[in-house]
């Protein structure tokens, strides 16, 4: 049983990301958010991209407003008037100014804008009330971003922000990273589907359903390949199948030392390299990590079989793998933050251990709930409405309510 740290270490060395050139797809902006981009971007325009105004106003030059004050006004005469989106077409002369507006270019000849409430109006003419700072108000050609820099660099997650930066920089296409293959199947005798009136014995399967959901939410693609029976060609055939159509697959069950748990031999039979066969963790102990040398660069995860092990195990160790693969630069790995436990938390000591609950925000600051009911692996029931995972180290048996635990959100919170 490796520890839960040399598990994360091994997966992530294993994980190859994507190929920027070969395994990408270009999309409409758009349909861009939540993609990685593929590409670094550089830009040919600066921004701002001419000199404008950040304020309704007056242009004007600081050397003829610089004394002014509400005694002594400075008075200028307006001699255009400058709405956004056109250019103007004279140069400010000393005691001239432009009435302009937000977002309109600033005039040749003028360096400074004077805010409308610090003005008056006659006519023509405009009294500065107020002296204002030099080059105030103005928001310089290329002070944000100069054209041919980087803009955004590769193996960035899109959302609004990355989205308006590309839309401003007139990049109505971008190349993102395809979203990786991932193969899902349940194995067990005992699964049915969530529509078939059960016999003794039987067992819906959930696990398939959870994890095609994780699946989407990590950003890839589900492959699923259904409940495959405890029958050891069935199997083979489905997990053979799987490693040539997918970057990553996820089994769940038949990963333990039962007779009906076949997988870790017939990965072997497939000529996989078995990297990891059990976990110094709970829930979540057998766990399988495997990789296909000799074929692929697939990446085998044979989950166990008990629905919240199923889980933990994806949440700790297969979305930051998924991540990793596909293409983010950085920021693939777990996160865990400390916070308040309001409740008693207790391990045996013996694997880290995996509290299942939820963060409520208390007075501004989130605290930890232990999810009320059975604390089993096998009871999916109270995992419902949790979106945190109180962690629990080797060696430590308690936490106090009221003491301060490590979490790892699994959902918004
Ligand atoms: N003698 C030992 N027995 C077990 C050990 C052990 O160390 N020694 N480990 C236990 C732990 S911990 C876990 S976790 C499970 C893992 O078992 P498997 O991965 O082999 O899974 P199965 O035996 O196939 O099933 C376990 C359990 O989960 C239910 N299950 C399976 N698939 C699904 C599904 N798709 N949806 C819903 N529920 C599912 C299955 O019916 C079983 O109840 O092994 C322990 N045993
Ligand atoms: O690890 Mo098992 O996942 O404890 O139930
Ligand atoms: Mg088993």
């Amino acid at each position: 049983m490796l520890p839960v740290s040399d598990v994360e270490a091994i997966i992530l060395n294993l994980v190859q990301p994507l190929n920027a050139e070969h395994d990408i797809e270009i999309v409409d902006l758009l349909a861009a958010s939540d993609r990685i981009l593929a590409n670094p971007i550089t830009s040919q325009l600066d921004f701002p991209h001419w000199d404008n105004s950040a304020m309704d106003g007056y242009a004007v030059r600081y050397v003829d407003v610089k004394q002014a004050n509400a005694e002594q006004p400075a008075i200028l005469e307006i001699v255009e008037e400058i709405p956004a989106g056109y250019q103007s077409k004279t140069t400010i002369q000393p005691g001239q100014a432009a009435r302009i507006f937000t977002g309109a270019v600033i005039p040749a000849g003028a360096d400074t804008v004077v805010m409308q409430e610090r003005t008056s109006r006659e006519e023509n003419r405009v009294l500065i009330q107020v002296a204002p700072q030099p080059q105030e108000f103005v928001r310089r050609k290329a002070s944000y971003y100069q054209a041919g820099n980087q803009l955004l660099p590769a193996g960035i997650k899109l959302k609004a922000p990355e989205i308006a930066v590309l839309a401003a920089a007139q990049c109505p296409q971008i190349k993102v990273y395809r979203r990786p293959e991932v193969a899902i199947f349940s194995t067990g005798d005992e699964l049915v589907t969530p529509n078939t009136p059960l016999q003794p014995g039987q067992i819906v399967d959930s696990n398939n359903y959870a994890l095609a959901t994780l699946v989407k939410e990590s950003g890839a693609e589900p492959l699923l390949l259904g409940i495959v029976k405890d029958n050891p060609d069935v199997l083979q055939e489905t997990i053979a199948y799987a490693i040539a159509n997918a970057d990553i697959v996820l089994s769940s069950g038949g990963v333990s030392v039962g007779e009906y748990d076949y997988v870790d031999k017939i990965l072997e039979d497939l000529g996989a390299k078995i990297h990891i066969r059990a976990v110094a963790m709970t829930p979540g102990k057998p766990l399988t990590v495997a990789n296909f040398p000799q074929q692929n660069s697939a990446i085998y995860f044979g989950l166990p079989g008990n629905p919240v092990s199923a889980l933990v195990t994806f949440w700790r160790f297969v979305q930051p793998a998924i991540k990793k693969l596909a293409g983010l630069a950085e920021g693939w790995e777990a996160k865990f933050i400390k916070v308040r436990s309001r409740d008693e938390l207790r391990a045996n000591g013996k694997r880290e251990t995996y509290i299942w609950g939820k963060l409520n925000l208390v007075a501004g600051v989130y605290e930890f709930y232990k999810a009320g009911g059975n604390h089993n692996s096998g009871n999916l029931i109270n995992l419902a409405q949790t979106n945190a995972l109180a962690v629990l180290p080797v060696g430590q048996t308690l936490i106090a309510a009221g003491e301060e635990v490590q979490v790892l959100l699994i959902a918004a919170v």
